[in-house]
């Protein structure tokens, strides 16, 4: 079974704008909700392709019951664990740009830390994990790492999509894979990182370290893959973005299903290009069709062996 582990979920609200003033009162052309975060979006896409997993994490309150219904429709397990604090809600503001402001996420005491650390020890090496997300302030930086710890003793293959300092500290690991952005990749190697060759040659690092699949997203750009044997570049296909939130994560599920199907680490990238931009062309994360319309026309080229 695949789990994915959300620590800080959010519903994400989405308001459609045009000439958004600070200061003023903007009116909304369009609003939508979503049960968000990126473990939960993972497990969505995986379910729209077929592929069960459980979500894992932490929510609460009235936002967390809207989660909890919202993937029960879905027909995706979850096993939450409550808070006695709302769930975040994420505010996306689409303008002719995108911005998003982030909650911070609910406190969260060591018997609910133990409680979920209790819940890892039951995943076998049959199982995969995904930590995906920000990890809420009120737990300790080093939280992931307790956890990929425990995993890697138990040979349970770890994915990881995180940023900054918890994605730094988890590369002491061998890890199955890792999808930073450009931005993340940047921030990882105190580089700037500008084109898809240099972008190959630093993923190509993470695998040095010990990463089985590197995917970096290059939104409107693309992607990149790099495994010890390959390195891929895909070109992003052509459409109209309506939202871009959770582009990333489709990546994920796409590759992370791809695998599940045993499809080669090319079809797998290209899978995951295809639901990252059926996710981009969606005003909500990218529908089954979409993908399967997509996966055809993604163009992969082969690079060298750096
Ligand atoms: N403008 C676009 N046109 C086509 N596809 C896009 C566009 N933007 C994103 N995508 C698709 O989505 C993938 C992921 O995009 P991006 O790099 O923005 O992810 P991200 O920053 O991790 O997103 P998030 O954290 O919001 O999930 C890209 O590799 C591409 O397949
Ligand atoms: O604050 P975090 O945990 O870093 O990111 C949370 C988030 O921005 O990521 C998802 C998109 O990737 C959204 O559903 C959600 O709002």
């Amino acid at each position: 079974m695949i789990y994915t582990l959300t620590l800080n979920p959010s519903i994400d609200y989405t308001m459609h704008v045009s000439n958004f003033e600070p200061g003023g009162l903007t009116r909304a052309t369009e609003t939508d909700y979503y049960p968000g975060g990126k473990g939960i979006n993972v497990s969505r896409v995986l379910s729209r392709l077929d592929i069960p997993s459980t979500a894992l994490g932490y929510i609460g309150g009235f936002t967390g019951e809207f989660i909890r219904s919202a993937l029960k429709t879905e027909g995706i397990e979850e096993s939450f664990i409550e808070t006695n604090q709302p769930t975040r809600i994420n505010v996306k503001l689409k303008d002719d740009v995108e911005s998003e402001i982030n909650g911070p996420g609910p406190e969260l005491n060591d018997l609910l830390q133990r409680r979920l650390l209790e819940q890892l020890d039951r995943l076998t090496s049959e199982d995969r994990l995904l930590l995906a997300g920000s990890i809420p302030s009120s737990l300790p930086d080093s939280f992931y790492r307790t956890i990929a710890e425990k995993c890697i003793k138990k040979n349970i293959p770890l994915a990881v999509d995180t940023s900054g300092q918890a994605l730094k500290e988890l590369l002491d690991y061998p890890l199955y894979l890792i999808k930073p952005n450009q931005k993340e990749l940047e921030d990882l190697f105190g580089e700037p990182i500008d084109s898809k060759e240099k972008t190959a040659l630093y993923a190509r690092k993470l695998v040095e370290e010990g990463c089985e699949h590197v995917i970096v997203s290059l939104g409107g750009e693309g992607a990149v893959y790099v495994d010890k044997e390959t390195t891929l570049f895909a070109d992003a296909p052509k459409g109209e973005v309506i939202n871009t939130v959770g582009a990333g994560d489709s990546m994920v599920a796409g590759f992370l299903a791809a695998k599940e199907q045993h499809l080669s680490p090319e079809e797998a990238f290209r899978k995951s290009v295809a639901c990252g931009s059926a996710t981009a062309f969606d005003s909500d994360l990218g529908k089954r069709k979409d993908v399967d319309d997509l996966y055809e026309s993604i163009i992969i080229h082969q690079g060298g062996k750096e």
